[in-house]
């Protein structure tokens, strides 16, 4: 019987969703971090887990490497030179194209194993993973954030724990935010500090979170001089003060968030199906996808895959700023309809603000269609939806008229991107209840997905177009899209 604490020689075998390799020990699972298929290597057992039926473990030695491993780009990330890695690159070790390979792998398993797709379907014997491109910079991600230590330093967590590990310049993230040089600052009074390096010349927006009972009013002058101490002559940022998040049992008035420098949002451009440049206004804190090429891949894969025609309408669920509604309402043209449901204030703020007349989110085609912004959770939108158009919650407007947040009638096709924990069964059958004619399920984790797909084929629906996107290198994580239609 394995326990914590032991060390032992083991094989690893395949890749599992969520970044570990699957060893056995004794007849005893082994999920091992840090680490390739068909590697022998020396391991210490971390934990036990469910009913101690396996064990969480990892690296101590590789004793025969797999030819995809590689030295981790980044050294504070590596297993083999710190006990204490830190977290964000936890596939950094795997050679790039191995690593877009068990992605493809783990796609497969979760929606054969939860989706109950069978594997030798044409649909997973052909799936492609498709990897994107980092910038010329060798980074890739435009959003980031730090901890911050006792001292004031920045910092990451390691895996699975609360220790804030000096952390200075991060390999991944694109050159704009490395140039800020921000690990040179001593930033007292605050326990978070993100970043935002937006497509456009804006410059690059900080984000810093006041610790508990401080006002972000009170630090501004300190944030400032922190600021000028860090940053190179020249450089330009935007820098805003938000209070610490409150818990639901605490009362009060929250205090205001406080602007430092520059403005408190910035604009992303956006390379729409035909060619045109498109701008998306995301306030401070507000989602926008993390890797430099996902936006324009992401819009228009999306539309290619929705299929939509002229007139029609679509669902755009879990919308974030409109980025892929922008992509729809393209296809639908002047006489089409798109609605948007985001649940995030900041975001569905500048959702409303990207399709109103100041925005710039809508193509040529696309200035007279009808874009219907909800500021709502979907799960709720859908209801209300279900009530003003005969569902079993029917009902109008407290003034007797049609809805006005929810569009009327039924889509031709719903487009859901939900956050890692996917849509769940009351949402996914809210969404077959509405009967598209077409669902398309963007997924950044595939076992959510599985789980849902699982969902969708037990009310008729089937996939009939899959793809794969690498947009997290040197981590476990890929997005998915699945197509699903009737029958
Ligand atoms: C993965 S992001 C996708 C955003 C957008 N499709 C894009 O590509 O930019 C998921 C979005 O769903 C929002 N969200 C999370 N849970 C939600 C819920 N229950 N209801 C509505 N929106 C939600 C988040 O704020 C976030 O903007």
């Amino acid at each position: 019987m394995i326990e914590p604490g032991d060390e032992f020689e083991i094989v690893t075998d395949t890749i599992a969703h969520g970044g570990a390799c699957v060893g056995r020990h004794e007849g005893q699972v082994v999920f091992v971090r840090d680490a390739v298929p068909g590697e022998r290597l020396r391991v210490h057992i971390d934990s036990m887990g469910k009913g101690n039926r396996f064990a969480h473990a990892h690296v101590i030695e590789v004793l025969e490497p797999s030819p995809s491993r590689r030295t981790h780009p980044w050294p504070e990330a590596d297993a083999l030179l710190t006990p204490q890695p830190v977290g964000g690159a936890d596939y950094g070790h795997i050679l790039p194209d191995t690593q877009t390979r068990l992605k493809k792998q783990v796609i497969a398993e979760q929606l054969t194993r939860l989706g109950r797709m069978d594997p030798e379907s044409d649909l997973l014997r052909g799936l492609v993973v498709d990897a994107l491109d980092r910038t010329p910079d060798g980074g890739w991600r435009t959003r980031v954030h730090w901890a911050v230590d006792d001292t004031g330093r920045l910092g990451m967590h390691p895996y699975h724990g609360a220790d804030v590990l000096p952390v200075q310049e991060l390999p991944f993230a694109v050159e704009a935010i490395n140039a800020l040089h921000l690990w040179e600052g001593e930033w007292r009074n605050i326990q978070r500090v993100d970043v935002a390096a937006p497509s456009s010349s804006d410059p690059a927006l900080v984000v810093l979170t006041a610790a508990e009972g401080i006002i972000p009013e009170e630090i501004v002058d300190d944030v400032d001089v922190e600021l000028a101490t860090c940053l190179p002559a020249g450089q330009e940022v935007s820098a805003v003060i938000v209070p610490a998040p409150v818990s639901g049992r605490q009362r009060g008035e929250k205090p205001e968030p406080q602007l430092v420098r520059g403005t408190s949002e910035v604009h992303e451009a956006v390379t729409a199906p035909g060619g045109e440049k498109l701008m998306f206004r995301v306030g401070a804190g507000g989602f926008w996808q993390n890797h430099a090429k996902a936006p324009d891949w992401l819009m228009n894969t999306v539309a290619e895959a929705s299929g939509l025609e002229p007139g029609q309408t679509a669902w755009d669920l879990y919308g974030g700023a409109g980025l892929l509604a922008a992509g729809l309402a393209d296809r639908v043209g002047e006489r089409g309809t798109v609605w948007t449901v985001e649940g995030s204030p900041v975001t569905a703020d500048d959702a409303a603000h990207n399709f109103s007349p100041e925005g710039r989110a809508r193509t040529s085609g696309a200035r007279d269609t009808e874009v219907v912004v909800t500021r709502s959770g979907v799960e709720q939108a859908l209801r209300r939806w279900a009530a003003g158009n005969g569902g079993p919650h029917h009902a109008r407007s407290r003034r007797g008229g049609p809805r006005a947040d929810v569009p009327q009638g039924s889509p031709d096709v719903v487009v859901l991107d939900p956050p890692r924990q996917g849509a769940g069964r009351r949402v996914v059958e809210a969404i077959a209840g509405a009967e598209p004619s077409r669902i398309v399920y963007v997924a950044c984790d595939p076992a959510a997905l599985g789980r849902d797909a699982g969902f969708l084929r037990d009310h008729g629906w089937e996939p009939t177009w899959l793809r794969g996107v690498d947009m997290y290198p040197d981590t476990h994580h890929v997005e998915t899209i699945v197509v699903f239609e009737k029958g």
